[in-house]
């Protein structure tokens, strides 16, 4: 068969990009029912698993076989249903699970931003806060705490998987402190801080997420007599002192905020302190990138961007950072080692 053979033609491929909506929301049905979680290691009948998630076992067998065409499950010929690698991180217990990514990228306030998306490209703003009329991350953690506990949960998991690789990969000999600002619920503090036993290390955050920091940073936990906790907004002030100042995947936003923010850092930070940013990068070239639909989704929600390893290091140069060596975290993250000059 050639290749010609093989693509379906154009108007039945524009058919389909047109119900992507469609398939978003069979990945996001089936992460809520757990079907994922339910499906044991061999195939499961269509019945079984309908009453493991407590469906009708005919529209169960619809969804499945709409995930089915897209990889996500596989229909055996006698009509049971079989994990395939995709459908195995919808399951919570995967190590490498996206469930709570899937959770978090199709949340009930995407679908109303999405609509909205040739105004974001007319104006170059966000459209959430004509939605919403409240910054995102206010709206989060004051009016959708469902949704701002799936994202905690997407950043925590993904955390937990890059924080191994930001440990291996930062030399930290002879540092005695380290602050993560907008670290999150401390996934990172808490893996460089159990790899070097002498240091100090410093989780701030947005006060309804750091209150809910990774349980080894809270009062009891197993590095909580080495770590600070500072709730706070980085774009107003970063009232810390450390040797080395990590800023993992938040710099994404609109750019007066990343202006702010760095400001802020290279405030309080002493001249020859070292300022890790990590953040994914998308390439130049015209290539498709698998972040390009999250840069259009950061485009709507915050007015922010995946930045471009020239774009990234245009707004450190611009804060008055020197940028040093930017190596790869792992196949997904880049980390820009910078100082703050004398
Ligand atoms: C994409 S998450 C990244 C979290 C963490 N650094 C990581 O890599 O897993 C962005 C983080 O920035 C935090 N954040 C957003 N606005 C903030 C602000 N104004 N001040 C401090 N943190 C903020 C969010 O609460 C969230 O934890």
């Amino acid at each position: 068969m050639t290749t010609a053979e093989q693509a379906p033609p154009p108007p039945m491929r524009l058919r389909e990009l047109v119900f992507g909506a469609a398939c978003a929301a069979a990945v996001r049905a089936a992460a809520r029912l757990g079907v994922a979680d339910a499906l044991e290691e061999t195939p499961m009948s269509v019945e079984d698993l309908a009453a493991a998630v407590k469906t009708q076992p005919q529209t169960l067998r619809r969804l499945l076989r709409a995930l089915s065409c897209q990889g996500v499950f596989v229909e055996q010929p006698d009509g049971a249903f079989a994990h395939t690698e995709m459908s195995r991180l919808l399951r919570e217990d995967d190590p490498h699970s996206l469930r709570y990514i899937a959770l978090w990228c199709t949340e009930p306030w995407t679908w109303n931003v999405w609509p909205k998306l040739d105004e974001a490209v007319r104006s170059g703003r966000n459209v959430f806060e004509d939605v919403y009329e409240r910054e995102f991350f206010e709206y989060l953690n004051e009016e959708a705490p469902e949704s701002a506990y799936v994202f905690n949960r997407a950043m925590t998991t993904s955390s937990e998987q890059s924080a191994r690789d930001v440990a291996a990969l930062l030399d930290l000999g002879g540092v005695s402190s380290v602050a993560d600002i907008g670290g999150g619920q401390g996934q990172v503090v808490a893996s460089l801080l159990e790899k070097h036993p002498g240091m100090h290390g410093t989780l701030l955050d947005l006060p309804g997420v750091v209150e809910n920091a990774d349980a080894r940073l809270r009062e009891g936990g197993s590095l909580a007599d080495r770590v600070r906790i500072v709730p706070g907004d980085c774009r107003e002030d970063i009232p810390v002192q450390a040797d080395v100042y990590i800023i993992k995947n938040i710099l994404e936003w609109d750019d007066d905020s990343t202006r702010r923010a760095l400001a802020n850092v290279r405030k309080a930070a002493r001249p020859g302190a070292r300022v890790v940013v990590i953040e994914n990068l998308v390439d130049d070239t015209p290539s498709m990138k698998f972040t390009t639909s999250m840069d259009l989704l950061l485009l709507l929600n915050v007015g922010g961007a995946k930045h471009t390893r020239r774009s990234m290091a245009d707004r450190l140069t611009a804060a008055g950072l020197v940028i040093g060596e930017v190596r790869p975290v792992n196949a997904y993250l880049h980390a820009f080692e910078c100082t703050v000059p004398a």
